[in-house]
């Protein structure tokens, strides 16, 4: 049985990275009164373990504007161990994977000049899972000092953002990555 599509609107217009409007602010944009995209998700998708804020497990993830960009803040606690005093590399991918989709959500809200957690936007909601991780282990990343990972829109297209990713532990970069978020199939809704 062939998968429906998901609804892309037509108000989405593609965008490439060069053509000068990936990631540029417009007159819709939200989102700077503190909340993150992942605050704002339906509660369908909102029970991720990276990111979800109703799955009491998970890592409660979060991520927002900074400037052009976005930023997702994370301390790993020493459960997430790799060898003694490192974390894990599956926990370091886990928030390069959710920072990525929340990014790739946001940018296609802004690219569709839609508002997050706007009570008047009835149009279904964009909704992401990652169909591409890279994640590059550039650094022992060391357990006890907040991750912040910085990600920056590289392409918008009708069914997929691509968004790169760095993490930085203090002033080391720890690792590189890159999702590519692809519009969430109706087979998993
Ligand atoms: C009010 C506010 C609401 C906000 C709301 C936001 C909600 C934000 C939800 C986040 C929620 C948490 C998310 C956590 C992140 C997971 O953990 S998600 C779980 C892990 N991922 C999965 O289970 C996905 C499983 N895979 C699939 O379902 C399908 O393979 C996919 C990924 C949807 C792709 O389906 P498909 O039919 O092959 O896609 P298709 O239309 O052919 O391709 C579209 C584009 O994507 C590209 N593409 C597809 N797959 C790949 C791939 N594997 N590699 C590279 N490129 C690919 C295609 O090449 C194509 O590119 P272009 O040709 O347009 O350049």
């Amino acid at each position: 049985m062939a998968a429906a599509r998901a609804v892309v609107p037509a108000s989405w217009p593609e965008r490439t990275a060069g053509a000068g409007t990936v990631g540029r602010m417009t007159s819709h944009d939200t989102l700077h009164d503190g909340t993150a995209f992942q605050d704002h998700y339906p509660p369908d998708v909102a029970a991720c373990f990276g990111c979800g804020r109703l799955n009491e497990h998970g890592h409660h993830l979060r991520t927002t504007w900074d400037g052009e960009g976005t930023v997702t803040r994370f301390t790993p606690g020493p459960e997430q161990t790799a060898v003694p005093g490192y974390v894990y590399g599956g926990l370091i991918a886990s928030v390069i994977d959710c920072a990525g989709t929340g990014t790739a959500a946001g940018a296609a809200y802004r690219a569709a000049g839609r508002t997050m957690g706007d009570p008047d936007d009835h149009e279904p909601p964009l909704r992401f899972v990652t169909g591409r991780l890279e994640v590059d282990y550039l650094a022992p990343t060391p357990l006890g000092v907040e991750l912040v990972v910085r990600g920056h829109i590289d392409e918008i297209k009708a069914r997929k953002v691509v968004v790169s990713l760095e993490m930085a532990a203090g002033d080391t970069v720890v690792a590189r990555g890159r999702v590519i978020a692809v519009l969430m199939p109706a087979t998993m809704e």
